[in-house]
């Protein structure tokens, strides 16, 4: 935690949402003239994509548990944590990007898959903001979620974040439904150590519930739109939000528990600006004094 230079983050499992919320925090940004620094949590994975297809083929091989970008073996949580730190303690640090395709890598003159040069972050920022899979990730040697100051999870039910991460990489990382399954299951007992557990250390949790069938996310062939959906939202200290104003504003919005609220999936995105802002302007306003 950092009082001086503040640190938020988005986590979430891949699929999950974390770039589609970043753009509710790039509207407050913008609207509240706050310099953020922006980092990709993909930016620390350990290995590009041809040395990470190798270090998950010579994994399986050898019949042992098999690596994947949601685990330690293939993330940097250590530099990670030392950037959270160093931020936290004079607004400084270093950090890259991950070219996930041709049309990110191409402004490089890169190939997809490969990381750009580490770079200083630019001075003179207001806050640090994360978003990606590991903003509250713990291991045996690292502990991110120390130095985040306010941590939100984005975390639909399983499967629509199976429906969404299909979705994606079929349509735009070029990857077949049968790659992202084995993908998936490949990945699940990381999923469970080193995701799932961020949940619990999150100061607010968005969760999408969608209202139609996903019961085999395998075969669907549309994400469910916002309209068939629900979001509830979840605080770790119900004083951080307040509700009755949230109630008002938000139509058709509903407590579920007394630090829970549930919008519909049509009103996240002001959910998101309502809740959220708020609660940034007073970290900044504290940085500032
Ligand atoms: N609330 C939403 N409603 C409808 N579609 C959504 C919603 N959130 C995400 N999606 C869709 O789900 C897919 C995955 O979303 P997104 O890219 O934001 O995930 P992510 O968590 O950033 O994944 P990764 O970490 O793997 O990049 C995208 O196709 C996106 O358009
Ligand atoms: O987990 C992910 C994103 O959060 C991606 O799967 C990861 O970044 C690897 O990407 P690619 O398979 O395109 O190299």
């Amino acid at each position: 935690m950092s009082q001086k230079h503040p640190v938020i983050a988005v986590t979430g499992s891949s699929g999950a949402g974390t770039s589609t919320v970043k753009n509710s925090f790039e509207h407050i940004f913008r609207r509240e003239k706050l310099k953020a620094v922006i980092v990709e949590g993909d930016s620390f994975h350990r290995y590009d994509r041809d040395a990470m297809k190798q270090a998950v083929a010579d994994s399986e091989k050898s019949n042992g548990r098999p690596i994947s970008h949601f685990g330690p073996e293939a993330n940097e949580f250590e530099k990670l944590e030392a950037l959270f730190k160093e931020y936290g303690n004079n607004g400084s640090g270093q950090t890259r990007l991950y070219l996930h395709n041709d049309e990110e890598a191409s402004p490089w003159q890169q190939k997809a898959g490969t990381f750009t040069p580490w770079t200083p972050i630019p001075t003179g920022s207001d806050l640090l903001f994360y978003e990606g899979l590991h903003g509250g990730a713990k291991s045996d040697s690292a502990d991110v979620a120390k130095y985040v100051d306010l941590l939100v999870g984005v975390v639909p039910i399983v499967n629509l974040e199976w429906i969404q991460k299909i979705f994606r990489d079929t349509s735009a990382r070029g990857y077949s439904t049968e790659a992202v399954t084995h993908t998936i299951l490949r990945r699940m007992h990381d999923y469970v150590h080193y995701i799932t557990p961020q949940f619990s250390r999150t100061h607010i949790n968005f969760q999408r519930v969608p209202t139609v069938d996903t019961s085999n996310p395998f075969i669907a062939r549309e994400i469910p739109t916002l309209d068939e959906s629900y979001v509830v939202i979840r605080f770790r200290k119900p004083e951080m939000a307040d509700f009755p104003s949230l109630l008002n504003m938000i139509h058709d919005s509903f407590m579920s528990r007394p630090n829970t609220i549930v919008v519909p999936g049509g009103k996240m995105g002001m959910a998101i600006e309502l809740i959220l802002a708020p609660l940034i302007l007073d970290i900044v306003a504290k940085s500032r004094t």
